[in-house]
């Protein structure tokens, strides 16, 4: 598997740095630089303390982690939240707790959600005054077996 190198301040020397789990992982879970509490329906940004130089033509994804999802309904509100290569700020994580019952509590150094690097173009946008033909055309939001 490739990888690339990429450069992370520790706000919180304290914490670890992202770290994949296992060999071959997409995602590098992102820790929690806080203790909280979550109650039911409550959102809440949470700073991981480290902050990234991602090359450019890279994005990171903050995406949920699935266990916190099934066991407590805990999820990222803006999934997958979008970590611009040029966001040199502290990488944070909006998490929502989506359970109507049971707050969940986390320590600082929990696994909050998980970074995944991707490579990214970006378009040159060029006004036209029609599209070429297409299967789908213009159908979408629920067309396709109605
Ligand atoms: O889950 C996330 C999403 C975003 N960011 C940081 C990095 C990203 O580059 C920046 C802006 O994110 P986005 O473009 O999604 O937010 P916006 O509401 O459009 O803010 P802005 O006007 O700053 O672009 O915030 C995070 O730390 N975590
Ligand atoms: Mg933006």
């Amino acid at each position: 598997m490739n990888r690339i190198s990429v450069p992370v301040r520790q706000l919180d020397p304290g914490l670890s740095l992202p770290h994949y789990a296992h060999a071959g992982d997409a995602g590098a879970d992102l820790l929690s630089a806080e203790q909280f509490t979550l109650e039911p329906g409550e959102r809440r940004l949470i700073g991981t303390g480290v902050a990234l130089a991602l090359p450019v033509g890279w994005v990171g994804l903050v995406h949920p982690r699935s266990g916190l999802a099934a066991r407590h309904g805990v999820t990222v509100l803006n999934a997958p939240g979008t970590v611009d290569a040029g966001y040199r700020g502290e990488l944070k994580v909006c998490l929502l707790n989506t359970d109507r019952d049971e707050a969940v509590h986390f320590e600082r150094g929990d696994r909050i959600a998980q970074l995944i690097l991707q490579r990214v173009d970006q378009a040159e946008f060029i006004p036209v005054e029609e599209l070429d033909a297409s299967d789908r055309g213009a159908d979408g939001f629920g067309s396709t077996g109605r």
